[in-house]
C-alpha cells in the first residue's frame, strides 16, 4: 500500500528504498544532538534531514551546518524552510567528505536510512581522518552487531571492523512507536569517534584478512586462512580457535604474524 507522509506544506509518497522513517518526537532529537557535543563553533553534517526532525534540534545547538538530502522532494522542503543551510542535494554515498572536512574534521549527525546503513558505515570507516564523531541511529540489531563482544553471537565483521579503527558507543535505544510511518524494528543512537592510533600499516589489508577469517563462521582460523596467508609464524593453539574468539587486539596481533601469499 502506498503510504504518504505530509508536513505543513509538502506530501510525499514514503520511498522504503531511501529508509523514510521520519522522527516524530522532540525530546529524543534534542538528546542526539545534546549526545553529540554539537556546538556553534563546530562543522556539521547531517545525513538524510528528511522533514527537518533532527535538523531543527540541531539549529538550537549550532546554526548553520551541511545537510545532505537524497530525495528532491525533501531537499525543496529543507531548501525552503531553512534557507539558511548549506544543502546538499544529493546522495551521501557520493558526497565528498574531505573537501567538507577541509577546514574542520566534520560532526556527523543522522537518523540514518536502514537501507544503506552498512555502506554508510563503511565510508565513515575509509573517510575516518575527515570526522571527529558521528552520532547516528540506526537498527537496533545493527547497533547490537557493531558493540558486540567476543564469543557473542553478534560479534563479526562488523565488530571488529568498527572497534578496530573507531571507539563506538552504545548511547541509548529508541522504540519504533515514535517514527512515522512506523517502522519494524527498533532503533539505537550510536557513537563512533575515530581512534588516533591504531596499530596499523595496512588498513586495506587488514579488512580483507577479517572477511577472510570471519568467512566460515564455524571453522577454525586455520580452515579459514590457510588458501590466502602463509601461516607459519602463528601459534598452534591460536589457529585452532575460531575467529569470533578474537578480541580486536588479537585480531591485530595476528595481522602482524601472518603474510599474505601471493
Ligand atoms: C530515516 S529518514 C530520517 C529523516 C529525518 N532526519 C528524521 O529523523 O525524521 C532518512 C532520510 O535520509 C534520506 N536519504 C536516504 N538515502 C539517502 C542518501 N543516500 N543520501 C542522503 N540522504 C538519503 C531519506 O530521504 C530520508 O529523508
Amino acid at each position: 500500500m502506498r503510504k504518504v507522509v505530509e508536513y505543513k506544506h509538502t506530501e510525499i509518497a514514503v520511498k522504503k528504498k531511501l529508509g523514510q522513517n521520519f522522527l516524530t518526537d522532540r525530546n529524543i532529537t534534542r538528546k542526539i544532538v545534546i549526545a553529540s557535543g554539537a556546538t556553534p563553533q563546530d562543522n556539521i553534517l547531517e545525513i538524510g534531514p528528511g522533514f527537518g526532525a533532527l535538523t531543527r534540534a540541531i539549529m538550537e545547538f549550532c546554526p548553520l551546518f551541511t545537510v545532505v538530502e537524497k530525495d528532491h522532494k525533501l531537499a525543496d522542503f529543507i531548501r525552503s524552510e531553512y534557507p539558511q543551510l548549506n544543502l546538499i542535494e544529493g546522495d551521501f554515498l557520493e558526497t565528498d567528505l574531505a573537501a567538507l572536512a577541509h577546514d574542520k574534521p566534520l560532526k556527523i549527525l543522522g537518523n540514518i536510512p536502514y537501507s544503506i546503513t552498512t555502506p554508510i558505515l563503511f565510508k565513515l570507516l575509509e573517510h575516518r581522518h575527515t570526522f571527529f564523531s558521528a552520532t547516528l541511529m540506526m537498527q537496533h540489531e545493527v547497533a547490537m552487531r557493531i558493540v558486540a563482544h567476543p564469543s557473542t553471537k553478534d560479534y563479526g565483521i562488523l565488530a571488529v571492523q568498527m572497534q578496530a579503527f573507531c571507539d563506538v558507543n552504545y548511547l541509548f535505544k529508541v522504540g519504533r512507536k515514535v517514527f512515522r510511518p512506523q517502522p519494524g524494528v527498533d532503533s539505537a543512537v550510536l557513537q563512533m569517534t575515530p581512534k588516533n592510533n591504531v596499530p596499523l600499516n595496512d588498513a586495506d589489508g587488514f579488512r580483507r584478512f577479517v572477511r577472510i577469517a570471519f568467512h566460515q563462521r564455524r571453522k577454525t582460523l586455520l580452515n579459514n586462512l590457510k588458501e590466502s596467508y602463509n601461516l607459519e609464524s602463528v601459534a598452534n593453539h591460536t589457529l585452532k580457535l575460531r575467529a569470533e574468539a578474537l578480541s580486536v587486539e588479537d585480531f591485530f596481533q595476528l595481522f602482524r604474524e601472518l603474510k599474505p601469499l601471493t
